[in-house]
């Protein structure tokens, strides 16, 4: 669905990309995720056709952005909404350019608006809504023309749990029925719970490319057990057994359980001292 092969681009001393290749099937969804300043939003503005890569190649379905424009949706990092307009009319707008009419366009707002918890502000202006409900319209936005190509930048970024479930079930159903999804995030859970498969930018590049599964095999999470004045610490590649094994042993009343599995921050480190060595 999208083929990008080996993008370039250059800001003054910054290399924004440098080789960037990365493909996703349709009815994929893939997390891009990275360090700040790895290249992934310079990425997926050269995907929608917003910047031109000094070298390299996008196609979608084997045709250019600008080609493929009404096929794509974007939810961008920053909020970009019209203060004055509301969100029907910002759903009108968008819906409008991509040749929805009438009571197709009536059909898809009503079904965004449920889906997406928008009912109650459907009618109010974009400039009066709180952080998390711009983030409700603004990926309503992205997904009233249903796009085969989705391009979410940090959707939930400052999002409520319930805003982040909303979505987060939108962008899985909208997988299962064949859209192709790029996902930007700094949270592995968002990835695990869209069962993404994870593509890891640093410097430009794609460094690493795989399942979460994958990626994270064999990199330690940690387990703290604390019992009266004991404290038992232990890093492990499997932290829920290495748990249990220190529940089974431990002989005092245990006061508190910490359990933390692989994070990003343990997967760039791990990939970080790949790459050095
Ligand atoms: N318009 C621009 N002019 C100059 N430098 C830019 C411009 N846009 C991006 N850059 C630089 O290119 C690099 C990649 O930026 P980009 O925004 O793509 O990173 P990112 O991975 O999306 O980061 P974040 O996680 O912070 O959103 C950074 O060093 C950034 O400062």
């Amino acid at each position: 669905m999208l083929e990008a092969t080996e993008l370039t681009k250059q800001y003054d001393e910054v290399r924004a990309l440098d080789g960037f290749s990365l493909s996703v099937a349709a009815g994929e969804i893939v997390g891009l995720v990275g360090h700040n300043g790895a290249g992934k939003t310079t990425f997926v503005e050269m995907v929608s056709g917003l910047l031109k890569p000094d070298s390299g190649t996008v196609l979608i379905a084997g045709r250019s952005p600008a080609e493929t424009r009404g096929e794509i949706g974007i939810s961008p990092q920053h909020i970009a909404l019209y203060r004055p307009l509301s969100v029907r009319e910002h759903l009108k707008l968008y819906g409008g350019i991509a040749g929805l009419r009438k009571a197709a366009l009536a059909d898809a707002i009503e079904e965004l608006a449920v889906a997406l918890q928008l009912t109650d502000f459907l009618d109010r202006r974009a400039g009066l809504l709180s952080g998390g409900q711009q983030r409700r319209a603004q990926a309503a936005t992205a997904l009233i023309h249903r796009p085969s190509l989705l391009l979410l930048d940090e959707p939930t970024a400052g999002a409520d749990p319930e805003t982040r479930a909303a979505l987060l079930d939108v962008v899985k159903q909208r997988a299962a029925e064949g859209t192709a999804v790029i996902y930007t995030t700094h949270y592995l859970s968002e990835l695990m719970d869209l069962q993404a498969t994870i593509a890891v930018a640093a410097k430009g590049k794609i460094i690493a490319r795989g399942t979460s599964a994958e990626l994270l095999d064999g990199l330690p999470g940690e387990v703290r057990v604390t019992a009266a004045d004991e404290e038992v610490h232990v890093s492990s590649q499997d932290p829920t057994g290495a748990l249990l094994e220190i529940l089974r042993t431990v002989r005092r009343p245990v006061e508190s359980v910490e359990l933390r599995h692989p994070s990003l921050d343990d997967l760039y480190h791990s990939l970080a001292v790949s790459h050095v060595n």
